[in-house]
């Protein structure tokens, strides 16, 4: 079992480089089944969402060759199968994409059921389905797996609808459309940068997608995909952890390799809070001296605040005057973690989707559970800036979007470092 050690309460300085965007590799690599070709995928994260997502190309037939440690060449000339492994799939919530994927270049799917952060309520993929049924294909679900299949073998052009703004069915349909007969119009689509940086990838290659970014993408299909070369975007949500991390302890940081206009709506919230941030180019320089402010934070599609961050910033909140309101409103429900920040003295009322968090002067470090990846991220948060030692076990979840977190922080002057220990065998210590 691995645990990070933290010794809190140092001040972050220095520079933290960031890596590709997690949610976009993780669309990106399973869009690569579409193109008969070579893809050159550059700036990929060393994450174990990615690790797992490649492992299933390659059971599927693709050769995958390791250029360096952020660069892969896939290649889907030679697919042999459209089922995927049943237990590599199920671990992770993007394997959905592989159904889009495969049904898109070869008319057939078979995905197990998907996994991913298990935030205490339902995930549902009804608009994924909705999508798929309305491009031709039926879908059903048989002995863990999602089946999908077209008659004819090939999707065809209509227009979908999505009755909630899903980041997962815009991207999903967005790949099953790109070699379907005729136009695909998908209303009410998400926005999210990495729903661009799909289209961006998929152009590249040969697609005719427009409006990505917007609430209307239009796809035009086209009969085949070729190879080409393509950088994932940076990550917004490891940058905004990051920022959160210097709010919470103070010092300054330059957040490197980032896309300014992707961050707005997490900068303007720490901005609020009290926290400087000066723009450039590629980068963020983010300082915090003075007392963190109190402020409302309500979790919404992009351009609105991530919900992929409301655990980070909840974390900062914990420390900063006066009481804080937070509203989930992405999900029915993600606050698994608030009772690991009040093993750590946080203030924290949660009443359905809004927690009250009233500011306390400090926390101490304590012995506290990862129960998913962004609330493994603001553990980690709350433990550098509390007094004392805590001890964060289920880190495997942090490190499934977290490239390299521990010598990052390190870097930046944090008391942290991951230790292996062996697990503790409750039935050999009984009698
Ligand atoms: C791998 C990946 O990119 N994961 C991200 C993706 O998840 P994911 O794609 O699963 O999230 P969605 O954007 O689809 O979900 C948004 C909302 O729509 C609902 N919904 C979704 C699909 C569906 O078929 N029916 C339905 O009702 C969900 O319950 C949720 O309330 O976007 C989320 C919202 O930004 C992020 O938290 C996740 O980090
Ligand atoms: C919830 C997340 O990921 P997933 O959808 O892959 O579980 C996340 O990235 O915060």
């Amino acid at each position: 079992m691995t645990k990070y050690i933290v010794q809190g309460g140092t001040p972050l300085f220095g520079e933290v480089e960031i890596s590709g965007a997690k949610n976009a590799a993780v669309a990106i690599i399973p869009a690569a089944l579409l193109v008969d070709g070579v893809c050159r995928i550059e700036n990929i994260p060393q994450i174990s969402d990615v690790t797992l997502c490649l492992k299933i190309l390659e059971n599927l037939g693709a050769n995958i060759r390791s250029m360096n440690r952020h660069t892969v060449e896939i290649d889907c000339r030679h697919i042999h199968s459209t089922r995927t492994n049943y237990d590599l799939a199920r671990r992770i919530r993007a394997s959905y994409y592989l159904i889009g994927a495969l049904l898109g270049r070869f008319g057939q799917a078979e995905v197990a059921m998907p996994g991913g952060c298990n935030f205490g309520g339902v995930r549902p993929i009804d608009q994924h389905v909705k999508g798929f049924t309305t491009l031709g294909a039926k879908v059903t679900v048989e002995g863990g797996f999602i089946r999908a299949a077209t008659e004819t073998g090939r999707l065809k052009g209509a227009n979908v609808y999505l009755d909630v703004v899903s980041v997962g069915a815009t991207m999903n349909i967005m790949m099953a459309a790109v070699m379907a007969e005729g136009i695909t119009v998908i209303e009410s689509a998400a926005k999210e940068p990495h729903i661009v940086d799909l289209a961006n990838f998929l152009n590249s290659m040969g697609a005719n997608i427009r409006g990505a970014g917007t609430d209307t993408i239009k796809i035009h299909g086209v009969e085949r995909l070729t190879g080409g070369s393509y950088a994932i975007i940076p990550d917004q949500i490891e940058a905004g952890t990051y920022m959160a991390a210097v709010a919470a302890t103070g010092g300054q940081v330059l957040v490197k390799n980032i896309i300014p206009k992707h961050m707005d709506c997490i900068t303007a919230k720490l901005v609020e809070m009290g926290v400087e941030v000066e723009e450039n180019e590629d980068t963020l320089l983010v300082r915090r001296s003075g007392k963190l402010q109190r402020t409302n934070v309500k979790t919404l599609p992009y351009p609105g605040f991530p919900t992929d961050m409301q655990p980070q910033i909840t974390a900062v909140l914990t420390l900063a005057e006066g009481t804080s309101l937070v509203t989930e409103s992405v999900w029915s429900s993600r606050y698994r973690y608030v009772d690991e920040l009040k093993r750590m003295g946080a203030k924290i009322q949660v009443d359905d989707k809004t927690a009250v968090v009233e500011g306390v002067e400090y926390l101490t470090g304590a012995p506290i559970q990862a129960s998913d990846l962004r609330a493994g991220a603001a553990l980690v948060i709350a433990a550098l800036a509390a007094k004392g030692r805590s001890e964060i076990t289920q880190v495997h979840y942090i490190e499934r979007g977290y490239e390299d977190i521990v010598s990052k922080l390190q870097a930046l002057g944090a008391d942290i470092q991951s230790v292996e220990e062996p697990d503790i065998n409750l039935e050999a210590n009984v009698g």
